[in-house]
């Protein structure tokens, strides 16, 4: 469980967080959404305790989120940040067992079990036949698919993606959305595609200049009242080919 509670944050003079609150329970897929700058990056950084914010609190379980000790936090969260990293001079297999380390002991090596839990996390996301390829030499959504795999080597109870569909194509997009809801784990998944959010988050946070703007169930945010007037955008009710009826965004004139 991870909740924030009127959560504020600056970068030097700037106020770039505003009062924002939220509680992902077990097992929930949380959207963090919001236009470019409106701070969802910065945000899913204070709940992963790597920024401290100004006011508020965060709390993973109930624990304060930056008094937990980094090894212990590693073996409870994992975060697929928004850029994969790009000099890791390590092979694939290699990359994906660096997120078995916070369950190892000091100079303690990693087993069997390790390089298998390794090897099931690149086949779920596709990417087992890359398990020798150097790390580098990877195609952006490569990586992207690798990094997911590494977080989920680490087998926590909770992960942050911020971004994860970044250099996916379509069809990965939704495998890899897929795949955090059969994770079963606690996720805050930061979104820029709505109806991706639609489809795989069981809440939305929807940010606007660092204000929590709208908070709820997909069908109470993703309405054409909340979201065009942040955006820009025109939204239309559609009816998918398997029935589920969504909001198709398109940016149009400016309504406002
Ligand atoms: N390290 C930093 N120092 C100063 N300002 C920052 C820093 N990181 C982010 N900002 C500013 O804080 C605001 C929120 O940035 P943030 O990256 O959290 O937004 P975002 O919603 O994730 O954006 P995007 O959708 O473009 O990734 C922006 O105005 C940004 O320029």
């Amino acid at each position: 469980m991870i909740t924030a509670e009127n959560v504020s944050c600056s970068y030097g003079a700037k106020p770039v967080l505003q009062g924002v609150s939220l509680h992902v329970s077990p097992g929930e897929v949380m959207g963090l959404l919001g236009p470019n700058g409106s701070g969802k990056t910065t945000l899913l950084r204070t709940l992963y305790g790597s920024l401290i914010p100004d006011g508020g609190r965060v709390r993973l379980d109930g624990e304060e989120i930056h008094r937990i000790p980094a090894r212990r936090l590693a073996q409870r969260l994992a975060v697929v940040a928004q850029e994969a990293p790009s000099d890791l001079m390590l092979s694939v297999a290699d990359v994906v067992l660096l997120g078995r380390t916070p369950h190892l002991g000091t100079f303690e090596r990693q087993s069997g079990r390790d390089r298998r839990i390794a090897a099931r996390a690149l086949q779920r996301v596709g990417a087992l036949h890359l398990a020798d390829r150097e790390f580098n030499g990877l195609s952006g959504g490569e990586r992207q698919r690798v990094v997911i795999a590494r977080a989920l080597a680490q087998e926590a109870g909770c992960i942050l993606l911020d971004e994860p569909t970044n250099h996916l194509d379509i069809s990965y997009q939704h495998e890899v959305l897929h795949l955090v809801r059969q994770l079963g784990t606690t996720a805050v998944v930061v979104l820029h595609d709505l109806n991706l959010a639609a489809r795989y988050c069981d809440s939305i946070l929807l940010l606007e200049a660092g204000r929590q703007h709208a908070y709820g169930t997909p069908e109470e945010v993703l309405t054409r009242a909340v979201v065009e007037p942040v955006y820009r955008v025109k939204a239309e009710p559609v009816v998918a080919e398997d029935a589920i009826t969504q909001l198709l965004f398109r940016r149009t004139e400016d309504p406002r």
